[in-house]
C-alpha cells in the first residue's frame, strides 16, 4: 500500500506555536487585568513565540525541546492555563477549534508513526526558522521516511 521509502521534503511545517503575534485594536478606554490602561484604538498584541520560549514564563530550560515538561511524575499529561500556553488564545475568544485541531494531530501522528519512522535527512544540518506571520521552516525539513516493519 505504501512505497517502502520516499525522501520526504517539508516545507511549511507550523512549528509549536503558528502565530507570531496577535494583535487586538481597543474599541473603547479599558484597564487591563494588571492594572495597565488602554485606549480607544489602542492596539495591544501578545505574542505566542516569544511568550514560548521566556524564562519567567517556563524556566530557564525554556529553550530546550524537552516534551517532558508536560507530564507529571506519573507520565500523565498537564495541562497548562491558556493564559501561559497561548497558541490557541485564551479566555472567551479563546479558539472554537482547538480540541478538534488536538484530536487531528493525535490521529494523524499516531497514524503516520504506527506505519513509518522518520529520521532526519541530515543529522548535522542547522535547521532555523522562516520569520513570517505563520512560522515556516527555513529551506523545509528534511527528512527520510522508511515504512516499518509489519505495517
Ligand atoms: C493548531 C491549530 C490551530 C491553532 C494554533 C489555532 C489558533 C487560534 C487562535 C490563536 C485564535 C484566536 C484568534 C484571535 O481572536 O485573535 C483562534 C480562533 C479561532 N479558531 Fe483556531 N486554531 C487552530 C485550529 C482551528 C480549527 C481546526 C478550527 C475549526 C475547526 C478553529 C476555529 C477557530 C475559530 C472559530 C476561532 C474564533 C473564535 C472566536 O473568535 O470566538 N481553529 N484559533
Amino acid at each position: 500500500m505504501f512505497p517502502n521509502r520516499i525522501n520526504f521534503h517539508i516545507s511549511k511545517l507550523p512549528l509549536n506555536l503558528f502565530c507570531l503575534q496577535d494583535a487586538k485594536i481597543c474599541f473603547a478606554d479599558d484597564t487591563l487585568p494588571d492594572g495597565f490602561n488602554v485606549s480607544k484604538g489602542d492596539m495591544v498584541a501578545y505574542q505566542p513565540y516569544a511568550m514560548g520560549r521566556m524564562k519567567l514564563i517556563w524556566g530557564d530550560d525554556a529553550e530546550e525541546f524537552k516534551p517532558e515538561r508536560w507530564l507529571d511524575e506519573n507520565g500523565i499529561f498537564q495541562k497548562e492555563s491558556p493564559f501561559k500556553f497561548t497558541a490557541f488564545q485564551a479566555g472567551p475568544r479563546i479558539c472554537l477549534g482547538k480540541e478538534f485541531a488536538y484530536r487531528q494531530m493525535k490521529i494523524f501522528s499516531a497514524v503516520l508513526l504506527h506505519f513509518f519512522e522518520f529520521k532526519l535527512s541530515n543529522e548535522k544540518a542547522i535547521i532555523n526558522y522562516r520569520t513570517m506571520i505563520n512560522l515556516h521552516m527555513d529551506g523545509g525539513l528534511h527528512v527520510r521516511i522508511l515504512q516499518r516493519r509489519g505495517s
